[in-house]
């Protein structure tokens, strides 16, 4: 369970987060919707203990713990994972190199034995194919020239490697074909878990059809303004934001 008090947030000195307000239950699928510029990726952001985000007020308990004390090392540990909206390019680092060292990285952390190279191999080939990631992918530096989809299908193949317990997607359907978003969600339906909470930012219904959320938060100018079950994703898909909420100011 996470529970967010009154977290107020600034970047640059620019305030983004002004109060926000948020509780996300243990093996529920939350969505956050909201207008561009609103503040979803900077919670996200907050959560994975991103540097440069600074937080001037509020608190985020997980799990009984105080996360804003914890290193964004000991939130992966911990099960925290953010499927990022733009994923990182690393030239240099193959594909199947990083997922080795982030996976054994987390194990370490948590003291579980770490994979060689050939239980690494089996693992990813068999969740590899799943989700369409191919051989030549994994041999490839990470995400560097991969297309918009390709990079989304692979933050869905660490989801479901790493196993988090809190799981954040950050605009997973932007950039990707009908065949993929469906893919995706297929994937991402196959890890809801009881012991497994998932926060979906999403500007669009359509992926809420196949990722169906137990409950919807629309954030709006740095606060949660409404929050609702998935009807409330239909009702501002059809209406817009700006009939359905009145924006902070
Ligand atoms: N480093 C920064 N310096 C100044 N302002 C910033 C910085 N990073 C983000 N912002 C601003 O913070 C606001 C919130 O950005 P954020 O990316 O969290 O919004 P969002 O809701 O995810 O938007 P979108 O739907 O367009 O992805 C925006 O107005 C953005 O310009």
């Amino acid at each position: 369970m996470l529970e967010i008090k009154d977290l107020h947030v600034s970047v640059d000195g620019k305030k983004i987060l002004k109060g926000l307000n948020l509780k996300v239950e243990t093996g529920k699928v939350h969505a956050i919707m909201g207008p561009n510029g609103s503040g979803k990726s900077t919670l996200s952001y907050v959560l994975a203990g991103r540097d440069g985000y600074e937080v001037t007020g509020g608190s985020i308990v997980y799990n009984g713990e105080d996360l804003l004390k914890m290193k964004t090392e000991e939130r992966a540990a911990k099960g925290i994972f953010l499927a990022m909206q733009y994923p990182v390019e690393i030239p240099g680092v193959t594909t199947m190199m990083f997922l080795k060292s982030a996976l054994n990285a987390q194990k370490r952390a948590r003291g579980e034995p770490e994979l060689d190279a050939m239980g690494m191999l089996k693992l990813v080939r068999a969740k590899a194919k799943d989700l369409q990631v191919s051989e030549e992918m994994l041999k490839r530096a990470l995400n560097v020239g991969f297309s918009g989809g390709e990079k989304k299908r692979l933050e869905i193949l660490q989801m479901s490697l790493f196993e988090p317990k809190m799981a954040i997607l950050d605009e997973t359907d932007s950039g990707l074909d009908i065949d993929a978003l469906k893919l995706v969600a297929e994937g991402v339906n196959t890890l809801r878990a009881p012991d497994r909470s998932m926060l979906v930012i999403t500007h669009y219904q359509r992926l809420l059809d196949f990722i169906v959320p137990d409950r919807v938060h629309v954030l709006a100018g740095g606060q949660i303004v409404k929050e609702g079950g998935k009807e409330l994703a239909l009702e501002l898909e059809e209406k817009g934001y700006a009939d359905v909420v009145k924006v902070p100011a």
